[in-house]
């Protein structure tokens, strides 16, 4: 058993069977979490413990009645049990009735799709939080321009952090952000998922802390790749802080602030992504360093690695904006076109000369 200091004491309501009494201060949201895998499951089950009347849409009946009989989503979140008040449906309908507080967590890949599906069963000014960290294939969007695209009639928040979901469940003090330009959207997320484990913090600047969770996966492919092939720890801070340095540099060409890659968006994520076996990014990169081949690694994880179309997605538009990324370029490389896995280092190693630290507002460059 873990000492407590680490993580907040488990409430009666986790307990099977046994009711737990809700923070009185907080308004009680309907709230929709579209995406029964790991997050969504991990969003649920912080709302369901706030005492909001909470619903997560998953697609098969199975793991819907899994989650209401044994409190448990025994694919994605094996051994954890879940709050009494999380109903899970395979029902759209019952998901989104009454909702006026909408989380998306499924894989960017289902994002447009899904959301064409729910549209009719959104009411106009519903409050949504996409959770999702990825990039469309179309266009180089971004899930909140996704959004704005596909419900406009809606309000459009980002929710992005180092936000592993199993530590999440198992309520270990956790930092996020909420990020939009609608302040007072902001600031009813915050109300309606802070508490004791989970803090919440804002930023106007949607467009970056979007950024920041979508290319952090690029670097947590990497890493795990870097440890399956043994390198140390001097390699590995050099690694990262110049994955922080590029991905700020690809943002801010972008519009992006460079300050929010500073914030836990930012940095935050890309130390969480990159040091846990528990991301799937990582593993997909320590799969791939291990000598497994893509499909091989894929099946294996059995889960969502956006990382890898980010790669792709973020190396092809890097050359078309000519913003210098060494390494995603050299994972690029690596993974789709075989080059051996030296690549990236030989990259990291050599090319431009650049400052340690370079920032600039306007000249796009951090
Ligand atoms: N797991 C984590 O620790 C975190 C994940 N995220 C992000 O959340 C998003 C979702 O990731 P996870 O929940 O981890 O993925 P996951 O692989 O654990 O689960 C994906 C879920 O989406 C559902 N899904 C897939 N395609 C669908 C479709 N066409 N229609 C309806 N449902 C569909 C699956 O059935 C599954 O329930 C990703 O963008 C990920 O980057 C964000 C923060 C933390
Ligand atoms: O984004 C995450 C943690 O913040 C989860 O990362 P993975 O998708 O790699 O598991």
């Amino acid at each position: 058993m873990m000492p407590e200091i680490f993580h907040a004491p488990r409430p009666p309501s986790r307990r099977r069977g046994a009711q737990g009494d809700p923070p009185m201060e907080q308004h009680k949201h309907t709230a929709a979490i579209l995406g029964g895998g790991s997050f969504g499951t991990a969003m649920a089950s912080i709302l369901a413990e706030n005492g909001h009347r909470t619903r997560l849409w998953v697609r098969d009946p199975e793991t819907a009645a899994a989650i209401n009989e044994d409190r448990e989503n025994p694919r994605y979140l094996p051994g954890q049990s879940l709050p009494e008040g999380v109903h899970a449906t395979e029902s759209l309908d019952e998901v989104l009735e009454d909702a006026d507080l909408v989380f998306v967590a499924v894989p960017s890949s289902a994002f447009v799709e899904v959301l064409r599906q729910a549209r009719p069963k959104v009411a106009e000014g519903t409050l949504v939080v996409s959770c999702t960290k990825g990039i469309h294939e179309d266009g180089f969007l971004l899930m909140s321009q996704l959004l704005k695209r596909e419900w406009d009639h809606t309000r459009i928040g980002v929710l992005s952090g180092p936000n592993l979901a199993r530590e999440i469940v198992e309520r270990k003090f956790t930092g996020t952000v909420i990020a939009s330009p609608d302040q007072a959207l902001c600031q009813t997320v915050q109300k309606a998922l802070s508490c004791e484990y989970f803090r919440v913090y804002d930023n106007p600047d949607i467009y970056g802390v979007e950024l920041g969770g979508a290319l952090k996966n690029i670097y947590a492919v990497a890493s795990g790749m870097a440890a399956a092939i043994g390198i140390g720890e001097n390699s590995r801070s050099f690694m990262l802080t110049r994955a922080l340095a590029e991905m700020s540099r690809f943002a801010v060409e972008l519009g992006a602030n460079p300050l929010t890659f500073l914030g836990l968006s930012g940095v935050g994520d890309l130390i969480a992504t990159c040091s846990s076996s528990l991301s799937r990014n990582y593993r997909m990169g320590h799969a791939l360093g291990s000598g497994r081949d893509l499909d091989q690694a894929l099946e294996e994880l059995g889960q969502t690695a956006e990382g890898l179309n980010t790669i792709r997605l973020v190396a092809t538009r890097a050359e078309q904006l000519n913003v210098y990324m060494p390494l995603a370029t050299a994972l690029y490389e690596i993974i789709y076109q075989d080059k051996p896995l030296d690549t990236m280092i030989a990259r990291l190693m050599s090319g431009e000369h650049k400052h340690d630290v370079e920032f600039s507002f306007h000249g796009g460059t951090a």
